[in-house]
């Protein structure tokens, strides 16, 4: 059986295809519900929870409902829920900082503690994170949704570091970057105009069939595009400065304003959604 936090359809068709049961758990019951009757609809098994990731207690009652209901353990979990404010932090208010935390990086602890002690019981399953390039090199604006990602790829990787020192090999796990990716959640993020010919926004279909190779073949980490980790290297090699000068040539210092001026307009249209 495969869970999965709320995901993109594409990656849930991926995993029908594979003959995977899934489990959806969203913090909102209608499009949920929505998902899982599509993925029925394409011949896979689907089961909805309505459950909020960032509530420790509602994520231990969903896991023991879910293996009560199927009788079977999860054998797959898929951390995917994620949120951005889109406001400068000297602006955000403190709540919006603080969830952002709590769903891209504490969440990763309760559902962990929620379905590995049963994956590590059989020595079986695999635990993937979807965390984001900015878990392993920043740019300005966005230090708390940073300091989230950056969170949640020392968590993963020191998890997988645990199974491996405790010879548990039959747990894998995928830590998955990926960069800009077109689901108008970073709508707007502009780089330099002959950098974004070889670096334009991920397709989700590209995305989702790139970390779905990464995850049937067991690989502990992928950066969506591949190029992407060559500024991971730059931030590990080069000092400083360097990477400051390579960020204002590629037009990377200031890519999220245009993304931050975006979402402002939303909000005074009033159709901003957080969470
Ligand atoms: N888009 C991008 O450019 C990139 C995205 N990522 C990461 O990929 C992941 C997916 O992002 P993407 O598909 O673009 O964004 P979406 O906003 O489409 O997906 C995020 C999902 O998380 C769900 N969610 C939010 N809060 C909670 C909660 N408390 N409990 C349960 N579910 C919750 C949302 O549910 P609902 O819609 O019902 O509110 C939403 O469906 C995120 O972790 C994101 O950080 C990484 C790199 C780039
Ligand atoms: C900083 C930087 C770049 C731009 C990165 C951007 C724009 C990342 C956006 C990522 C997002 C929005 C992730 C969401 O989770 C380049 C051009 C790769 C190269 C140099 C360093």
């Amino acid at each position: 059986m495969i869970f999965l936090m709320d995901l993109q359809m594409m990656l849930l068709d991926e995993f029908t295809k594979h003959g995977a049961e899934v489990v959806l758990w969203d913090i909102h019951s209608g499009p949920n519900e929505q998902t899982a009757k599509l993925v029925r609809e394409m011949g896979g098994k689907a089961h909805a929870y309505t459950v909020d990731v960032t509530n420790r207690d509602d994520v231990y009652r969903s896991a023991e409902l879910v293996r009560k209901d199927s009788g079977r353990d999860v054998t797959m979990l898929v951390n995917n829920a994620g949120v951005v404010a889109g406001e400068r932090m000297l602006d955000c208010p403190d709540e919006l900082i603080e969830r952002t935390m709590k769903v891209n990086c504490h969440a990763l602890f309760w559902t962990v503690k929620a379905f590995l002690p049963q994956m590590k019981a059989e020595n079986h399953g695999h635990i993937v994170t979807i965390a984001s390039v900015l878990g392993l090199f920043s740019t300005a604006c966005v230090e708390y949704y940073c300091a989230s990602k950056f969170a949640a790829v020392g968590f993963h990787e020191s998890l997988a570091h645990e199974l491996l020192a405790e010879e548990v090999e039959g747990v894998k796990t995928t830590l998955v970057c990926p960069y800009i990716v077109d689901t108008g959640m970073f709508a707007g993020c502009k780089i330099r105009e002959e950098v974004e010919l070889f670096l334009p926004p991920l397709e989700p279909q590209y995305c989702v069939e790139q970390a779905m190779n990464a995850i049937v073949i067991d690989q502990p980490l992928v950066c969506i595009a591949r190029l992407t980790y060559l500024p991971f290297l730059c931030r590990a090699l080069l000092p400083w400065e360097s990477n400051v000068i390579m960020y204002r040539f590629m037009g990377s210092d200031k890519c999220l304003y245009p993304f931050i001026e975006a979402k402002k307009k939303q909000t005074t249209n009033g159709s901003v959604k957080v969470a």
